[in-house]
């Protein structure tokens, strides 16, 4: 009940389709239970006092009843499932932002597929709980409540021996809810793991196919589809013995009401009509007995959706929607970044990514980064963002502590080009405009040109109306990054942050990249991270980090002046391979 009460918010709103549902099925369930009376004044009253003159009557009395009964199962039917659609479309909203806005940390652990599984799969089983298996669960309650109400009015000694097996069943659905509860959850979970296990699976197929890792693939995926048989199986153990039971107490009742109300009958303490009143309602009563198991069924497995439902909703994001509506509306920063002493422990578990790191970047600084894999850079970059906060020390964003942001308000003012290139599956238009929709054709184009990507764009058939499938596929890797920094470009960021943004672009495209940064970035900071000198021998002052530290810093030429120093060693293993790749192209030229 627990987790009902907790997701209240979101069917709460929508009680009067509830209501109008089931205000139907207290019709449809008082039409059903009169059935019987109908049936008991026929025999007694009617055939057994020859009063033939009321059949037609009673006749049209029966049809007109049946119509009522057949607008009022249109009602509940459509007004339950209107309740369970409208409830989860706001539910799905609602995980949708709140995985919009869950803090980078969450996604460090998070798996697609598990998520993929809660806002589809388990907020389905929740939606048919609501439309149908709630109301079954209250059908049942009316009928066993109006049929036990009518048989006692009838006949109160016959009621009470009918129902005398009652009790067992009680017992035997709370045993059974909680045991099905359990196989319930374990179902999801193996679910879970499976659409991860595929989610994986079709992203990373280039890497399974390079190292040829089909059948490890298939094997773990087949041990995980076990797992889910498995489960399936063990809950339908318990469900096959849970009907047998319910069957077994239903026709205890139906022999315990034939053995006494026949003698009642036989003794003529009893009217026949009135048994087979008895009779009827006595099966309206077991029949739903006997649906107990699919409707507590349906309540574990929607209790067991909910909690995991609530395991996402309960996530504390660090930016709630109220903190982004009620922030000011993003104005433009200067991008002056100030670190000092910042310090990032990304968990407990890890050592420190980064030590006291300082610097101070005015508006117009270049900065770069270089150092080793896993040295920090990218770690600083996304202290910047308020992707992650810093451990220990302060970071100033036009002397304004970061922290004293909106999420959005300093996000707004950043551009960043990641590592690896994320392109949605649509136009290269609508990829370049994502952080700006209002741009205009001739910006976007622009900030094609700017980043190299223009001429190539132009070339395809379908121009920039050309559509990019799942992840770029497609495009080269170079292709990719010139359309993130076109994107990045658009939204004329005060702080670019550009991170190994052209690693997979060849040496002379680079450097057109960065003469058109100069012009774009006028007045405003950039921090290029990379591993390429080249990449960042322009900028005004190089960082080189090592495990989290900065152990350098200057000029490009200021670096190479230091005799012992790392820059100048990586600069020397560089030029080395220059040089080599250079002599060994000039003595195949004099070779051929
Ligand atoms: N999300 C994270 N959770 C835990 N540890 C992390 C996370 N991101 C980075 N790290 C760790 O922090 C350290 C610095 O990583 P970072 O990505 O900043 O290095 P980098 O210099 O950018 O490396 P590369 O050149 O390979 O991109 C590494 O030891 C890395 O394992």
């Amino acid at each position: 009940m627990e987790t009902f009460k907790r997701l209240k918010d979101y069917y709460w709103p929508y009680k009067r389709l509830f209501l109008i549902s089931i205000l139907s099925l207290f019709v449809v369930t008082s039409v059903t239970v009169i059935y019987p009376l109908v049936l008991k004044y026929t025999i007694d009253d009617v055939f057994g006092q020859g009063q033939y003159g009321q059949v037609p009557y009673l006749a049209i009395g029966f049809i007109l009843l049946m119509g009522v009964k057949g607008v009022a199962v249109y009602y509940h039917q459509y007004f339950g499932d209107l309740f369970g659609v409208s409830t989860v479309y706001e539910l799905r909203n609602e995980l949708y932002t709140k995985l919009q806005y869950l803090p980078f940390r969450y996604y460090d652990s998070a798996k697609t597929g598990d998520l993929m599984s809660r806002l589809a799969g388990d907020v389905e089983v929740f939606r048919f709980f609501l439309s149908f298996g709630l109301a079954q669960c209250l059908n049942f309650l009316l009928l066993i409540g109006f049929g036990f109400a009518i048989m006692l009015y009838l006949h109160p000694s016959l009621a009470l021996v009918t129902f005398i097996a009652m009790p067992f069943v009680a017992i035997t659905a709370y045993r059974f809810d909680k045991q099905v509860h359990v196989a319930f959850k374990e179902i999801r979970e193996a679910f879970s793991a499976l659409t991860t296990k595929v989610q994986e699976n079709i992203s990373g197929m280039s890497t399974v196919k390079a190292l040829s890792q089909e059948d490890f693939e298939i094997t773990t995926f087949t041990g995980k589809n076990k797992n889910y048989k498995d489960n399936h199986i063990s809950t339908a153990k318990i469900w096959s013995s849970f009907f047998p039971i319910m069957e077994l107490i239903g026709n205890i009742c139906v022999v315990a009401l034939l053995v006494y109300g026949g003698w009642l009958v036989i003794h003529e303490q009893m009217k026949l009509g009135e048994l087979v009143a008895f009779f009827s309602l006595v099966w309206f009563i077991i029949g739903p007995l006997m649906q107990l198991g699919f409707i507590l069924n349906s309540y574990s497995q929607s209790k067991a959706a909910g909690e995991r439902l609530l395991q996402v909703l309960d996530e504390r994001d660090l930016a709630p929607a109220g903190e982004e509506q009620d922030a000011p509306k993003a104005k433009a920063l200067n991008g002056h970044v100030t670190f000092s002493d910042v310090s990032l422990v990304y968990n407990e578990a890890n050592e420190k990514a980064l030590h006291t790191i300082s610097f101070d970047a005015p508006p117009g600084k270049v900065i770069g980064l270089i150092g080793a894999t896993g040295a920090g850079k990218t770690s600083v970059t996304q202290l910047i963002s308020r992707f992650y906060a810093p451990s220990t020390g302060t970071i100033l964003i036009d002397g304004k502590n970061i922290a004293n942001y909106g999420h959005q308000e300093l996000r707004k003012n950043i551009g960043v080009v990641f590592q690896e290139s994320f392109l949605f599956s649509c136009s290269i238009y609508d990829n370049i405009a994502y952080g700006n929709p209002h741009a205009s054709l001739g910006e976007v184009v622009s900030a094609a040109k700017y980043a190299q990507a223009h001429e190539f764009i132009a070339e395809l058939p379908d121009g920039y109306d050309t559509l990019l499938g799942e992840r770029g596929l497609g495009l080269s890797g170079g292709q990719k990054q010139r359309i993130a920094i076109a994107r990045a470009f658009l939204t004329k960021p005060s702080i670019l942050i550009l991170d190994d943004a052209t690693s997979a672009v060849d040496m002379e495209t680079e450097f057109m990249i960065q003469q058109a940064l100069r012009e774009v970035m006028v007045g405003r900071t950039t921090f290029i991270i990379a591993h390429r000198i080249s990449s960042l021998k322009h900028a005004d002052e190089i960082l080189v980090l090592d495990r989290g530290q900065v152990i350098e810093r200057g000029t490009h030429e200021q670096l190479l002046a230091l005799t012992e120093g790392s820059y100048r060693r990586i600069y020397h293993i560089q030029y080395q391979d220059q040089l080599t790749a250079m002599q060994e192209r000039t003595g195949e030229w004099s070779r051929t």
